[in-house]
């Protein structure tokens, strides 16, 4: 079997948060044991509501964060330890891209400047005709080096993103809901170009996104996240069209499919709340299908025999007769 080139193993990150200026300080469960792979040239795509630990997750996975407990390895090799030499290195070799091109751009810089940065960070030599070729790779012209971020359009400057990300060969990019911010004509181009690129450079990609139709267009494998755990991982195809999982069942119920009749789930109980961990499994207050089992113990992420997908359910793994929890 071939070594992935990135492995995520148990990454756990809890946050302390003090609610008002006397409040006692509350743990805030962001990251809870996340363990993803990803090989090179594949695309995972890592979905689920605001706040389940997303973000996070693809700081951790880049070393932006620290984790509490767990680690990644990158090429096989642990990821040394943030700010050292080797570290530096390392990162040269993974990017991230950020929802919001004109937070990421300096405004005072061309984006030609900002895209030959990394290039002078890492000593590549060749700027100016190097800079040209990134400019063309994503679909702008080497003449637009010159124009300030308020110059172009929000699909231009999410472009300028990209091509600065790519300017030191990455062999990783975690991309964080990076079509959100674009109007959804521009969307389709963005994604098309992130796959183009894929398609030609090799890179492997790290897709957040809480889009299920722009993750399934891109994605090799989809991982769904619920409250800091991944509950479903597997392809495309089976998580999001035959999920096993209730709450991506739910996830995926509330993709509208144009003329076609639909059953939504819908959800009962409180949104989830990394504050407020319910115990056992973590959805057993909102989901349909919970047993008594559901509200003791926490299901672990494991191989569903037969489907090629992990889910983390005791109901989906068939651990239980179906009975409704009283
Ligand atoms: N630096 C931080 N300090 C305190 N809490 C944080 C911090 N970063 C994230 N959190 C909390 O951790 C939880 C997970 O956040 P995260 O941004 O990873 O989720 P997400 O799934 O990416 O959500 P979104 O799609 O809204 O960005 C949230 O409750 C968030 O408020």
């Amino acid at each position: 079997m071939t070594l992935p080139l990135l492995e995520a193993t148990g990454l756990t990150r809890h946050y302390l948060m003090r609610r008002g200026l006397f409040g006692r300080p509350v743990e805030v469960r962001a990251v809870n044991g996340v363990s993803l792979a990803l090989e090179r040239g594949r695309t995972l795509g890592l979905v689920g509501e605001s706040g389940c630990g997303k973000s996070t997750t693809g700081r951790l996975v880049l070393g932006l964060e620290r984790p509490d407990a767990g680690g990644v390895a990158f090429e096989g090799q642990p990821m040394p330890p943030p700010g050292t030499p080797a570290w530096r290195a390392l990162r040269a070799r993974m990017q991230m891209v950020f929802q919001d091109p004109l937070g990421a751009l300096d405004r005072r810089m061309s984006i030609g400047a900002q895209i030959a940065e990394p290039l002078e960070i890492h000593r590549i030599g060749d700027r100016p005709e190097r800079v040209a070729q990134l400019l063309r790779d994503v679909g702008l012209r080497p003449d637009q080096a010159g124009r300030y971020p308020h110059e172009l359009s929000g699909g231009q400057r999410q472009r300028a993103v990209l091509a600065r990300a790519l300017a030191t060969e990455p062999a990783l990019l975690v991309c964080d809901e990076p079509i959100s911010a674009l109007d959804v004509s521009i969307q389709a181009q963005v994604m098309n170009l992130l796959v183009e690129l894929q398609a030609r450079l090799s890179t492997a990609i790290l897709f957040v996104s809480h889009d299920l139709r722009a993750v399934r267009q891109v994605s090799h494998r989809v991982a769904v996240m619920y409250l800091g755990r991944i509950v479903e991982e597997g392809e495309p195809d089976a998580v999001l069209h035959d999920p096993a999982h209730p709450y991506a069942q739910a996830l995926v119920s509330a993709i509208p499919h144009p003329g076609r009749r639909q059953r939504r789930v819908l959800l009962q109980g409180d949104p989830p709340n990394p504050a407020d961990r319910p115990s056992g499994c973590a959805f057993h207050p909102r989901c349909p299908a919970a047993l008594p089992l559901c509200a003791q113990e926490d299901p672990v992420l494991k191989p569903r025999p037969g489907d090629g997908r992990r889910v983390a359910c005791h109901v989906a793994q068939g651990d239980l007769p179906a009975r409704k929890a009283a």
